[in-house]
């Protein structure tokens, strides 16, 4: 089995409802994303997946992310449990590759998307 692994950032703000602390008020991070690919079979150059396709991937997805206020995203307007957490981050991230990969499926797998609000602190989604 192999697997592969691309990092990305983007800088972003978002607050956190219903929490009880600072992080109710708006604040920023550098938000570092990693996203993890598995599989069994090379292709005839020894790739899992292009780092380059899966970088461009990525990047558009984070692109849309970078330099916006997370709460006021669709996926976040709600706050409460779809406040934007690293958590909530990491499955939007997954659930957009997915579908972005799934031409490469069952061959290849995303396996992982982990985002990190800080060096210390991280939160993954995986799928069975
Ligand atoms: N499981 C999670 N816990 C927290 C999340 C999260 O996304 N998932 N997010 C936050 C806040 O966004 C907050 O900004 C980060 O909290 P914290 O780690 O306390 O932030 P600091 O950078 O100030 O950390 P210190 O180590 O205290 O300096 C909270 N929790
Ligand atoms: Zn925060």
């Amino acid at each position: 089995m192999f697997e592969i692994a691309v990092k990305t950032r983007f800088a972003a703000a978002h607050f956190l409802s219903g929490y009880k602390g600072p992080c109710a008020s708006l604040h920023g991070h550098t938000w570092q994303v990693e996203v993890t690919f598995k599989g069994q079979n090379l292709d005839h150059s020894g790739m899992l997946l292009d780092f380059k396709e899966v970088k461009e991937k990525v990047r558009n997805i984070v692109d849309e992310l970078d330099h916006v206020n997370l709460n006021d995203l669709t996926p976040f307007q709600k706050g409460g449990e779809d406040n934007p957490t690293a958590e909530n981050l990491a499955r939007y991230i997954y659930r957009r590759l997915k579908l972005e990969f799934s031409a490469h499926e069952p061959f290849v797998k995303i396996t992982a998307v982990r985002v990190w609000e800080s060096p210390d602190a991280s939160a993954s989604y995986l799928e069975e």
